[in-house]
């Protein structure tokens, strides 16, 4: 597909929030294109669908292949919080049915092809690199494999994930409210695998275990960064020691191999101070990081893109308060998301003064950055 020059709408960032916005307007017959910097090779984190994702993909009209290479279904979360004995959530008394372990790179390539299907133009290895506002128009810069690429559009949207590169752009900071940071390994387990997602939680942070397609399962333990470098966590030995002091996690896997690969990502809670200017709108991590322990980042991505899309049209349509109206809704979902956030961290009250704990249970101050 050849790419025109000119579209209503670009949208920076191909992950889930960006390729659902695209994939809405390109419904309503609005003109879209999609940068992406990747050709979803690389590992993404974010594996477990919640039932509620699932129901808003079938809105969106994209339809979840059969369980087998791509998926597996999910029956519920296991959590060993608050008490050493694990307490068992079933998804199956979910009125919106099961929920699904994906492979990320293949998720969101399936919701890109889907996009694609909808004559979205998804300009993979094109990496947004900065954007200038000329009369009446977004010119935006990108380096594409033919070189550079300079595109025009009325609207851009930043689904660039927690970096909002897009937003930062046009000036606006995030608030940092912790500095949470993941460190996962991805590892090949012959044996069954449990399907649900295990979470537990140690003096220093907590774990979380999950099975993947093709006999894979992600471990990934999370902390702040700081606490994080203290505890030789970056190091595979230093992860490997804090996992085996673990109960439920490491009985889970079977032998682990000797050299592991480390993804480190930070996934601190944050949000822009606004996501959405007079030409701009900024979706999913963009908008708002939430802490993994929700399980809600792709649900929002997709409620977001949704949202975005709406506001997209009505803008388009003449109605000059429509981007107003969706920041001042991402920003009132952000604050009720923080009171759960702190409700959630304090039902475990086993280690009051480790720092990890101490920290969540105070109000968060948000940090600018
Ligand atoms: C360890 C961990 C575990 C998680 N577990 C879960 C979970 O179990 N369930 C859940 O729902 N959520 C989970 N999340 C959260 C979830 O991964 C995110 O909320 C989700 O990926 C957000 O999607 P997004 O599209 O907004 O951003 P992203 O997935 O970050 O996508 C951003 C996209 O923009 C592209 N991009 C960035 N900059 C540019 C540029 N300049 N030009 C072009 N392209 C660009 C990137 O390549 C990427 O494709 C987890 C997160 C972490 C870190």
């Amino acid at each position: 597909m050849r790419p025109s020059r000119q579209y209503a709408v670009i949208v920076v960032g191909g992950g889930v929030a960006g390729t659902t916005t695209a994939l809405s307007l390109a419904r309503e017959g609005i003109p879209v294109c999609v940068l992406e910097r990747t050709q979803y090779d690389r590992w993404r984190p974010g594996e477990t669908l919640s039932p509620l994702a699932h129901a808003e993909l079938l809105r969106l009209g994209v339809p979840l292949p059969e369980a087998g290479e791509d998926l597996i279904p999910s029956h519920g979360i296991e959590a060993v919080w608050g008490s050493e004995h694990p307490q068992f959530h079933p998804f199956i008394t979910n009125p919106y049915g099961g929920g699904w372990h994906v492979d990320r790179q293949r998720f969101d390539a399936l919701l890109a092809h889907h996009a694609e299907a909808h004559q979205v133009p998804i300009l993979r290895l094109t990496s947004a690199v900065y954007i200038e506002r000329g009369p009446g128009a977004w010119n935006v810069h990108a380096n594409a494999p033919s070189g550079e690429l300079n595109l025009t559009c009325e609207r851009v949207v930043d689904a660039t994930g927690r970096a909002s590169s897009i937003a930062r752009q046009c000036g606006v900071r995030r608030h940092h409210v912790d500095a949470l940071c993941s460190v996962s390994v991805v590892l090949t387990q012959p044996e069954r695998l449990e399907q649900t997602l295990l979470v537990e939680s140690t003096p220093l942070g907590w774990w979380y275990a999950a099975p993947l397609p093709d006999q894979r399962v992600i471990v990934s333990l999370l902390s702040d960064a700081d606490l994080l470098a203290l505890a030789g966590a970056f190091r595979p030995s230093g992860w490997l020691a804090l996992l085996s002091a673990t109960r439920y996690i490491r009985e889970r896997l079977g032998t682990l191999p000797e050299d592991l690969r480390l993804h480190v990502r930070p996934c601190e809670t944050s949000s822009l101070e606004r996501s959405a200017g007079e030409h701009w709108l900024a979706v999913g991590d963009a908008a708002s990081g939430l802490d993994p322990l929700s399980s809600g980042g792709i649900l929002k991505a997709l409620r977001s893109g949704h949202r975005a899309a709406e506001a997209l049209r009505a803008a388009q349509e003449g109605d000059s308060t429509a981007h107003q109206q969706y920041a001042e809704a991402q920003s009132s979902e952000f604050a009720r998301y923080l009171e759960a956030r702190l409700g959630h961290y304090a039902t475990e009250r086993r280690w009051p003064d480790e720092p990890f704990w101490r920290r969540r249970m105070e109000e968060p101050a948000a940090t600018a950055a």
